[in-house]
């Protein structure tokens, strides 16, 4: 009998269902035959529990809690041919730890974007984050694939993207409470994928961007806002940016929030025609937005610029004796998403891919003076208030590296330790086996220590000059594991009672030649020592973003008040559209399909 594989031959397999850069037919399940679409980022779309997983090595009996993160993995072939990983649906991954063994779960956040293709079979929404290029039936929608980060907030995940607002999920089960709006108290478009939690206050400090209309018509209005350890709103500020710009990630003080503002741009005309959502533009200065924590007024803001470079994520921030804000950050010399390239209308000859895998991103350091002088600054977005003096960085360390992460104890405060998937280009990397290492060659990871002069203790002051260093700030621990691997963003596991930086750390390791994920276990501080346990999944997960790390008695006593009967009772998912739906729903042609409502 003919083995099924022989019969291959006769069967009519096109070269691809897509044309024009256009899927043709959803008939035939097929994801484009692009990087995108391959090797790790080959879409896995899988979901599942795995109980006692497989490991090497010991994992320590006192970890009792979750690990979680999420990644972006497409369910249908996109509608666009050169779709982005950032446009793929938030798939969460859960391991839990407990008594030196580890469990698996993965499921999908379901969006209404996640409903409303289900029930099609097949792609609706289209290119990132622009409705021009959505099928018509999903007008008014909220676009949101919750695909950016799971944060733990009052005894529920938050599932976000800068894009929409977050989905509840159930921290147990992973399923899907629905479109969480604070209870009615957050009801902008948009809301940001880096909420901060103030460990001495219980705050959640948080922002978004585009946030003044539907949240995608290029607006520069920013909103900022905190809520109380009892989840009430307590803060609520709206600014203006320069341009409508991408703000990723934030830095959050005792009293100031930094909001860096990069020079990837929205323009509304492109997107009407169906263009991209954002363009790097090289001559734009990068920006950081420094805002009060309480009492915040529109004019209350100071925008400060340097020369133009593209911001990762925020290690610490905190105020210096003088009231000064230190913020550090990873800044690459140049378009880290090379898939939103220059616009040549807009900047025409500007070239934003020839540095691509070649970039430097340091981590730096930049001291934002409150008190600083400030004009009112006419731009084509209305007035901002912007520092009379450009900035340059205090310190620049020499790391190479993306995903700061701190001891998220030390939020708002001066702090010692951060860690970071790390670039080294000095080690070997198998490129036979592998091909080019998807979503970048972070082969190492790192733990550094700022010295005792580097750390701002409560005693020195900013010295107000730039200095550059390779490993004289302080400590450097870097593990390099092989020349098939690559990290994922590391998590900290702090340790009871510990002091900073005494604890855990948490990593997803990608088998480039495998196609397979590992979960690796460090002492945080003894990270050249190697891994005191390997996790092994069986599976291929995708190249993710952002996790964080629960404590499992945080995450009972919170069981305990969101039980039926409990003193909160379960979340309540959002129980009405967003105004710019309910807006919309009053003109011709929309149709706004479920609005986010729970159904
Ligand atoms: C890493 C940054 C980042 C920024 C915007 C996004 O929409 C995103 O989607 C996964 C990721
Ligand atoms: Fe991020």
């Amino acid at each position: 009998m003919a083995h099924i594989f022989d019969l291959e031959p006769s069967v009519d397999v096109p070269a691809s269902n897509y044309a024009s850069n256009r899927l043709t037919s959803a008939d035939r399940v097929q994801f484009p035959r692009t990087d995108v679409f391959r090797s790790m980022n080959k879409p896995s779309r899988f979901e599942g529990d795995i109980f006692d997983l497989e490991f090497s090595g010991t994992i320590p009996k006192e970890i009792n809690g979750t690990f979680y993160r999420v990644q972006p993995d497409h369910r249908f072939p996109p509608l666009f041919e050169d779709d982005i990983h950032f446009n793929g649906d938030g798939s969460v991954t859960a391991i839990r730890i407990a008594n030196g063994h580890a469990d698996f779960k993965q499921r999908y956040v379901q969006t209404e974007r996640y409903k409303l293709e289900t029930a099609a079979r097949k792609s609706l929404f289209g290119r990132y984050r622009n409705p021009w290029t959505d099928n018509e039936s999903v007008k008014g929608v909220i676009r949101t694939a919750s695909n950016t980060n799971i944060t733990f907030w009052r005894g529920m995940l938050l599932a976000s993207k800068e894009d929409g607002p977050p989905y509840a999920m159930d921290p147990v089960t992973l399923e899907t409470i629905g479109r969480y709006d604070f209870e009615g108290q957050i009801l902008a478009p948009t809301f940001t994928a880096h909420p901060k939690f103030d460990p001495d206050t219980g705050e959640m400090l948080c922002f978004a961007y585009e946030a003044g209309g539907d949240g995608a018509d290029c607006s520069v209005d920013v909103a900022v806002w905190t809520l109380d350890k009892d989840g009430k709103l307590t803060e609520e500020a709206w600014y203006k940016a320069p341009f409508a710009g991408m703000i990723h990630d934030c830095g959050v003080s005792k009293n100031y929030m930094v909001l860096p503002l990069t020079p990837i741009k929205m323009n509304l005309e492109r997107m009407k025609k169906g263009g991209n959502k954002f363009a790097w533009d090289p001559n734009e200065d990068q920006w950081y937005g420094l805002v009060p924590r309480r009492g915040g007024k529109a004019e209350d803001i100071i925008w400060f610029r340097a020369d133009n470079a593209f911001h990762g994520h925020i290690a610490g921030c905190y105020e210096l004796p003088s009231g000064e804000v230190a913020i550090d950050l990873t800044v690459a010399d140049g378009n880290v998403f090379f898939f939103f390239p220059p616009d040549t209308e807009l900047t025409p000859g500007a070239d934003g891919m020839t540095k691509r895998n070649k970039l430097s991103s340091p981590t730096v350091r930049w001291i934002l003076d409150p008190k600083a002088k400030k004009s009112a600054t006419e731009t084509a977005a209305g007035t901002v208030w912007v520092a009379d003096e450009r900035i340059a960085p205090s310190r620049v360390w020499l790391t190479n590296g993306e995903f700061s992460r701190i001891d998220d104890r030390y939020v708002t405060k001066p702090y010692k330790h951060f860690w970071q998937a790390v670039v080294d280009p000095t080690k070997p990397y198998d490129f036979a086996k592998c091909g080019p290492p998807a979503g970048g060659l972070f082969n190492s990871l790192g733990h550094y220590v700022w010295n005792e002069e580097n750390y701002h203790d409560g005693s020195r002051p900013s010295d107000g000059k730039t200095e550059t260093q390779n490993g004289k700030f302080g400590l450097e621990d870097v593990y390099f594991p092989g020349p098939t691997m690559t990290f994922q963003e590391p998590s900290f596991i702090p340790k009871e009672g510990g002091g900073e930086g005494e604890g855990y750390l948490i990593a997803l390791l990608n088998h480039l030649d495998e196609l397979r994920n590992d979960v690796m276990i460090f002492d945080a501080q003894k990270l050249s020592s190697g891994p005191l346990a390997v996790i092994h999944l069986p599976l291929k997960l995708k190249l993710g973003l952002h996790g964080n790390f629960v404590d499992h008695r945080d995450m009972e006593a919170w069981q305990a008040r969101r039980a039926e009967g409990g003193d909160l009772g379960p979340v309540k998912a959002a129980a009405e559209p967003l105004p710019w739906q309910k807006e919309l729903e009053g003109k011709a042609n929309a149709t706004n399909g479920a609005n986010g409502v729970g159904h």
